[in-house]
């Protein structure tokens, strides 16, 4: 039998990690989808609502195939941080989150399409993580925003890098904050009758394999 493809819509070389890290097969196709969302949401329906437009967006130039696409934001005291426009707004992030305990949103969509590249399933759904972080000297921040890795993530660390220096730990899913969660994953590909183990280069689940 021929398999569904595994297609990852998403520019983000963590989403791509995360995943080739497990032995699975897939094919990354980036969205270009505009990320704005036209009214204010609570943080889990604006990431579902951005990682299922991700998904769709792709989904229309892939044939029978699984596509993945996923949205993470920070969320401190009830607002949204996104990815920082430039330094200054990295510095700022950083500064409220320091000695704080806030949360990751990540949205993750499935969508299913057919032989013929139609829409046959889509699934979405979002999981929160907790990060606490210890406080950082103004020193630390400018520093670690010189080493440019705060730029291109939400709330302008990662946990996966030397963010780690200020992240003391977190309760929920871990894959969650670096942008994708992989139990998530796991349990929509599931529920939509597949098993993720098939979809890795180590074979079927169902033992045909084995000896
Ligand atoms: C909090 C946190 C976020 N991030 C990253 C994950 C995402 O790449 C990014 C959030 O931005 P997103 O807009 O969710 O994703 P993206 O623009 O990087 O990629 P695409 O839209 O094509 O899927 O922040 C980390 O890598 N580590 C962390 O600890």
């Amino acid at each position: 039998m021929i398999k569904r493809a595994l297609v990852l819509a998403s520019a983000s070389p963590r989403r791509r990690e995360v995943l080739s890290g497990l032995g699975l097969s897939f094919e990354v196709i980036p969205s270009t989808i505009d990320e704005q969302i036209s009214r204010p949401l609570p943080p889990g329906e604006m990431v579902e609502q951005l990682a299922l437009r991700k998904a769709e967006d792709v989904a229309r130039s892939c044939k029978y195939s699984l596509v993945i696409g996923a949205d993470t934001v920070v969320v401190l005291d009830g607002k949204v941080l996104g990815k920082p426009a430039d330094r200054r707004e990295a510095y700022a992030m950083l500064e409220r989150l320091q000695g704080r305990t806030h949360q990751v949103y990540s949205g993750l969509a499935l969508v299913e399409t057919d032989r013929d590249g139609q829409i046959s399933r889509r699934s979405v759904r979002h999981r929160i993580t907790r990060v606490h972080m210890r406080p950082m000297s103004p020193d630390e921040i400018e520093w670690y925003i010189y080493t440019n890795e705060p730029m291109d993530k939400a709330g302008s660390y990662g946990i996966q890098g030397l963010g780690s220096f200020w992240v003391t730990g977190i309760d929920g899913c871990y894959t969650n904050v670096v942008g994708l969660s992989v139990p998530l994953l796991y349990e929509m590909v599931r529920d939509m009758g597949y098993s993720l183990i098939d979809f890795t280069k180590f074979g079927p689940s169902d033992g045909r394999t084995r000896r």
